[in-house]
């Protein structure tokens, strides 16, 4: 599979840790790595949130975005999940990558370096220009939304 080439830089708190990482070979998502210090593990009470570091700085191509995801396994099994999910890493941004992480379960749920705490997905985005208009075209739905066409 064709892949896209992304410059990655790390820091130096990311020393010794694995780079971003898919972890079977049609991921969507690169697994992203907690770039704590080994002898002071992260501690994220029921009920707070923090931002995490990954220990790494991205270049993304003009027309992209990174979006931080949760992992489904760290919130089914500790209820820990992206607070701004998907955060969005634009392509002009050249400052660490950062997991804002927010604990929904009823324990304290610890952070250990290298532990594998988000997902980042590379997508296309379109660029836009807002043109402002007095009427828009005409649709079947119209204004309806927020259940407007019922449960089944
Ligand atoms: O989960 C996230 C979300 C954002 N960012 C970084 C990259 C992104 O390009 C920048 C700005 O993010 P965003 O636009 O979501 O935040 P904002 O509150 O609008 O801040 P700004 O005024 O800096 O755009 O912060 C992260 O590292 N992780
Ligand atoms: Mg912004």
């Amino acid at each position: 599979m064709d892949r896209l080439t992304i410059a990655l830089r790390r820091l130096p708190h990311a020393d010794g840790l694995d780079l971003p990482s898919h972890e079977t070979d049609l991921s969507a998502g690169a697994d992203l790595r907690a770039a704590v210090p080994e002898d002071e593990p992260v501690v994220l009470p029921s009920g707070k949130w923090k931002l995490i570091p990954t220990g790494v700085q991205i270049a993304l191509p003009a027309g992209y975005e990174g979006q931080v995801r949760p992992r489904s396994g760290l919130a089914y099994r500790h209820g820990v999940t992206v607070l701004n999910s998907p955060g969005t890493i634009d392509a002009d941004y050249r400052g660490e990558v950062k997991v804002l992480l927010i604990n929904h379960g009823p324990d304290a749920f610890t952070i250990e370096r290298g532990e594998r705490i988000a997902q980042l997905v590379v997508a296309q985005h379109a660029s836009v220009e807002w043109m402002e208009q007095d009427s828009l075209e005409e649709t079947v739905r119209g204004a309806g939304g927020f259940g407007s066409t019922g449960k089944k």
